[in-house]
Parts: C-alpha cells; sequence; structure tokens
C-alpha cells in the first residue's frame, strides 16, 4: 500500500491522524471520458472515440469499485472490445501488482501502468483504470466514470441495446448514488479505515442507517430506481456482494448481516444470479484480498472460511428488466 509522489513510488499507509481518525477518500486525477465521435465529455480532454479493441480495463477482482466497470462491460456485451487486466488479490508494498508483466505495458505493477501516462503523477495508485492503447495514456480511473462512457459511448460497437442510465430516470439513480456512495460503498471503508472509536461508530451507524432504508424500499420496489436495472444497482451490489463475507467481520460492520435483510438478500441473489454478472464475482479475490492486504486491521493475515453464502438460492424478484436504449 502506498501512493505516488511526482512519480516516485512511496510506500505508507492512510494517513488519518489530520481527520481526527476518519478514512477520506481521495478524488481521481485522471477524468476524460471515451466519447461516441471522440469530442470532450463532461470533464478532461477529448480525443478518446469509442472503438472496438483500442481501450484496456485494470481491475481487481476484489474492488468494489472495479467490480462495476466489469459488470457494466458484461452488461453492455463488451468482453470482446475492450481487454481486462486483472491484477493480484495481495496489495503489499508495491501496491497493486501483477503475476505476470500485463499484457499492454508488460508492466508488474500498477503505479507504472501510471507514470506510463504521466511521469510525474502524485497520488493514489487505485483501479480501475481505463488505458487507451491509441494514445498510450490513461483515459480515467474514476469508476462511476467509466461506467457511464461504457453505457453511452460504445453503441456503435455493440449490439446489447440497454440503458443503465436512462434519461428520465437520471434524477433519481443521482439522487439514489448520491446517498448510497457515501453512507454505503465508502461507508463501509470509514467504518473499516476508522482509528478512533468515535470515528468508527459514526460511520458504522450511518451505513446501518442506510441499508435500513434501502430495505423499505426494495421491499417496494424490484430496483432502487423503479423498475428497471440501472447502474445505481450496480453501485449498490458490488458493496452488498462484499458484505457479509468481508464488511462484517473485516470493516467490523456488524449490526447486521444482509442475510438478516429479506429484500436486501432477495436483490442481492437477483443481481448475483444474472449470467452476466455471476462470472465477474471472486469470492477468493475477494476475501484474500481484505483480509491479507490490510496488516494493520489483520495483522496475521488469516483468510477466515466462512460465512456459509447461498448466493444460487431462490429469489422473489422474476426476470432481470432493463430500459431500452434510445437510438440517437
Ligand atoms: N474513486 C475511485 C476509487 C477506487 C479505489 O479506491 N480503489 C481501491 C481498491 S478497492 C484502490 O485501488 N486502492 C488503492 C489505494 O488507495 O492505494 C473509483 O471509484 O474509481
Amino acid at each position: 500500500m502506498g501512493l505516488l509522489v511526482d512519480g516516485v513510488w512511496q510506500d505508507q499507509w492512510y494517513d488519518t491522524k489530520s481527520t481526527g481518525g476518519r478514512f477520506e477518500r481521495q478524488a481521481s486525477r485522471f477524468r476524460n471520458f471515451v466519447t461516441a465521435d471522440g469530442g470532450p465529455g463532461p470533464t478532461g480532454e477529448g480525443g478518446f472515440r469509442a472503438e472496438a479493441g483500442r481501450y484496456h480495463l485494470y481491475v481487481s477482482l476484489a474492488c468494489p469499485w472495479a467490480h462495476r466497470t466489469l459488470i457494466v462491460r458484461a452488461l453492455k456485451g463488451l468482453e470482446d472490445a475492450i481487454s481486462v487486466s486483472v491484477v493480484d488479490p495481495f496489495m503489499g508494498k508495491e501496491g497493486w501488482t501483477f503475476a505476470a508483466p500485463d499484457p499492454i505495458l508488460g508492466k508488474t505493477r500498477l503505479h507504472e501502468v501510471y507514470t506510463a501516462a504521466d511521469p510525474t503523477y502524485s497520488g493514489r495508485v487505485t483501479v480501475p483504470v481505463l488505458w487507451d492503447k491509441a494514445r498510450g495514456t490513461i483515459v480515467s480511473n474514476e469508476s462511476a466514470e467509466i461506467i457511464r462512457m461504457l453505457n453511452s459511448a460504445f453503441a456503435a460497437v455493440t449490439d446489447v441495446a440497454i440503458d443503465l442510465y436512462p434519461a428520465p430516470l437520471r434524477a433519481e439513480i443521482d439522487a439514489v448514488n448520491d446517498l448510497v456512495y457515501p453512507d454505503v460503498n465508502n461507508g463501509v471503508y470509514r467504518s473499516g479505515f476508522a482509528t478512533t472509536q468515535a470515528a468508527y461508530e459514526e460511520a458504522v451507524a450511518q451505513v446501518f442507517r442506510r441499508l435500513d432504508w434501502l430495505e423499505e424500499r426494495l421491499a417496494r420496489q424490484p430496483y432502487l430506481a423503479g423498475d428497471v436495472l440501472t447502474e445505481a444497482d450496480v453501485r449498490l451490489f458490488t458493496t452488498l456482494v462484499r458484505f457479509d463475507a468481508v464488511y462484517v467481520g473485516h470493516f467490523k460492520c456488524n449490526i447486521r448481516r444482509i442475510a438478516d435483510y429479506p429484500a436486501l438478500s432477495g436483490y442481492l441473489r437477483a443481481l448475483y444470479q444474472l449470467p452476466q454478472v455471476r462470472p465477474t464475482v471472486d469470492f477468493t479475490h475477494i476475501k484474500r484480498h481484505y483480509y491479507e492486504s490490510h496488516k494493520t486491521i489483520n495483522p496475521t493475515g488469516i483468510v477466515p472460511v466462512g460465512p456459509a453464502l447461498d448466493l444460487d438460492a431462490p429469489h422473489d424478484r422474476g426476470p432481470a428488466a432493463f430500459a431500452a436504449a434510445q437510438t440517437p
């Protein structure tokens, strides 16, 4: 675990001293957008046109943010158009590494991919990374924006016509994301990485207040934004699927389990059982990464054997429904 300072790798754990024991996540630095015509997106510069074979994703199968991009790539039928490298589950002194040199740049450490894009980069070296093979640089390292690009820019290179961010539901999706991101997706990290009792208790209470709220919503409707599956569901799913296996124990989010919430656990199983989603879930990487890498939390690195989860059990949510993509 570490970060780059002016392009030089430094091994250090998160600094929570200056924030009263609270973990604060850094904003992502590469913020360009792939677009259908190569014009600039909402942030960053233009020149990144959607083309089959041009882009590469660096992911960790353990990481919930990277997992979002793998799910959207699969739901949008982009597996052949966008290649993927998977980092080793263990994140040690060199940060994320590859078991074998990566096929694009021949690197063995993810921080070398960052310095290949910007030799003076300063900041954390995170997954996911969307790499442009044509320009030899990083398009984006912000998962929330990468999933938007995968959803919207690649219509010409896929025959899957579903829309995970349909115009009529955008306000609702944004509103849900604005609650789920701080309270749940990042809330579990704020609970687990807190270094004072007060910071932990504040974070864990916030996680469960929001899970209670989500339980109530998902008892009333099949998906977070209504009747169709959207990016809001993908974003919640990647935290839910890790929750009982990792966040309950390792991050001390143990007031309740997802298994104790009937609607949330049925919803989790429904999403997990989608044929595009299930192959993206790797519990070996998920459990090994957290329990082996975070030595300040789990010094022995021992990975617990349980819990026994049956995500293949039946659910009551019916077949998946998606919004149809509008032809431009
Ligand atoms: N805002 C980023 C966060 C990504 C992120 O924090 N990824 C974690 C893995 S779960 C990481 O790579 N952490 C390494 C570090 O912080 O040094 C996104 O959503 O893309």
